[in-house]
């Protein structure tokens, strides 16, 4: 059976730190770390950008659905999600019910600046990174908003403290 609160998801746009931080807080916690976009690749074979070439995003989006669905159900992981798996309600839905659901917020300047060099984000491969990063907040802000148990704003904040906060937080929370 899954105990909702010895999963921890982590949600939030690009650049956010979900793989980043996930991958600290899971070591911190004791817990596995599996983050959906890795499990993706290591399963396919290919990189994210390769599957979105050739199955487009929505052929993206029901591959990410299905391993969020088999990693989530797991018990006693951090699991780190992609930007955009909120997009699904379904996803939506599971992930409320299968762990403590943590929003890491950023401006869009600080998420910029994560991740304007990285070629890996197929969604920013456009003439203006940044706007799309914009909209891209303003669509799926109030989606990260419904399934987060905790909001974390990552805004001047390195990853250390940010672990920090969050086993804090964590820590204070009912069961
Ligand atoms: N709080 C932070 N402060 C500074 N840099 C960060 C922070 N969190 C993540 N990063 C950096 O931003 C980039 C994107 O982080 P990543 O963990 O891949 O984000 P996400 O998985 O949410 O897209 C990485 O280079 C990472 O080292
Ligand atoms: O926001 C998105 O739609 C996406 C975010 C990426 O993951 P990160 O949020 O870990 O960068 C990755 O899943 C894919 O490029 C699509
Ligand atoms: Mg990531």
């Amino acid at each position: 059976m899954t105990d909702k609160h010895t999963n921890i998801i982590l949600v939030g746009l690009m650049g956010a730190g979900k793989t980043t931080v996930g991958k600290l807080l899971a070591r911190h916690l004791d817990k596995c770390f599996y983050d959906s976009d890795h499990e993706l690749v290591r399963r396919n074979g290919v990189t994210i950008p390769v599957i979105f070439e050739v199955e487009g995003e929505a052929g993206f989006r029901r591959r990410e659905e299905a391993v969020i669905d088999e990693l989530s159900s797991l018990d006693n992981v951090v699991l780190a999600t992609g930007g955009g798996a909120v997009l699904s309600a379904q996803t939506r839905a599971l992930l409320k019910s299968r762990g403590t659901v943590v929003y890491l917020r950023g401006t869009v300047e600080e998420l910029w600046q994560r991740t304007r060099h990285d070629r890996n984000r197929p969604l920013l491969q456009t003439a203006d990174p940044k706007a799309r990063l914009r909209e891209l907040y303003t669509q799926r802000d109030p989606l990260y908003r419904e399934v987060a148990n905790v909001v974390i704003d990552t805004s001047r904040q390195n990853v250390n403290t940010l672990v920090r906060q969050l086993e804090q937080k964590l820590a204070g929370m009912p069961d």
